[in-house]
């Protein structure tokens, strides 16, 4: 469990990110902060593994204050992805899996036996292990960033925007795999992402945000979908048949209807199009 208790983060010269945010995120799930760009869901992201220091207000793991645990340490103990990989230049792919390993104390040739697990696991060809990061695809680098942040068996992973920078096929493939790890590992994963779809399709829960880090609505999709909290939730989750699409720039039309054509019930998505057949 994660719990955030009122947390503020108020920046140097004085943005205010986040006011007296809280929330109780719940173990083995994946909870998905989504909200438009500058709804502060970085700052809360990087409070847990203590990137970001609140100004107030305190972050637990379990019973534990993080405050009082030591930054590197505890960095090392939670698996961390972000949008652009931050895998290592100068090092192979193998060697950036068994990093944190190594550190932690693990033999070299251990370590790297664990990688190559890893990388098979999410879906890597292990041939590309020799090579450098810049020797492959933006969604083998998100591969490679997935297998590192697990490599330590960590109990929490935080993802940023993990699949923000490829195209949408990859990126649809990625979320697949990543939803087939989640049901096989359980990890108690907090996801970022402003794509209304994404949180859709990879939480258990989703908390949208505005800004400030002010929960407008959180609950299953499900729920969030039957009973949005306003018309901001609405607009971003494209119901709002005249605003679809607009929130965030990406959300699919989401108001469906149906019609009846030659005895056939039909499916249209907000702008019209036909999206397939209800079975009756
Ligand atoms: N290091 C910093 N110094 C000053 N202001 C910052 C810093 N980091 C973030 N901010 C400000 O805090 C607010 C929240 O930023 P944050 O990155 O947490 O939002 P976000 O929802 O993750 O946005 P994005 O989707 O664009 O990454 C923004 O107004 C941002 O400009």
């Amino acid at each position: 469990m994660i719990r955030f208790d009122a947390v503020t983060k108020t920046y140097a010269g004085g943005a205010r990110a986040v006011a007296e945010f809280s929330l109780t995120i719940p173990s083995h799930h994946t909870t998905v902060f989504v909200g438009s760009s500058g709804s502060g869901k970085t700052t809360l992201l990087r409070m847990v593994n203590r990137m970001v220091d609140p100004t107030s207000g305190r972050v637990w793991i379990d019973d534990q204050d993080v405050a009082q645990v030591d930054p590197v340490g505890l960095r090392r103990s939670i698996g961390y992805v972000l949008q652009q990989g931050g895998l290592l230049p100068h090092r192979t792919v193998l060697d950036n899996v068994a990093t944190v390993a190594v550190l932690n104390g693990t033999p070299k040739p251990r370590a790297r036996a664990l990688a190559l697990e890893m990388l098979e696991r999410v879906g890597l060809d292990p041939a590309l292990s020799g090579r450098y990061p810049a020797q492959l695809s933006g969604g083998q680098q998100q591969r490679v960033g997935v297998a590192r942040a697990l490599a330590p068996d960590p109990n929490i992973l935080l993802m940023d925007e993990p699949f923000g920078a490829v195209d949408p096929i990859v990126r649809r493939e990625l979320q697949e795999e990543l939803l087939r790890l989640q049901r096989e590992l359980g990890k108690t994963i907090l996801f970022v992402t402003h794509d209304i779809d994404e949180a859709f399709r990879l939480g258990d829960e989703v908390v949208v945000l505005r800004t400030g880090g002010e929960v407008a609505q959180c609950g299953t999709p499900e729920e969030i979908l039957a009973h949005p909290a306003d018309d901001f939730v609405r607009h971003f989750i494209g119901i709002d048949a005249a605003h679809a699409g607009s929130a965030g720039g990406e959300a699919e039309a989401r108001l469906l209807t149906t019609r009846d054509v030659d005895g056939q019930r039909i499916v249209f998505d907000g702008s019209g199009r036909p999206l397939g057949v209800l079975e009756q």
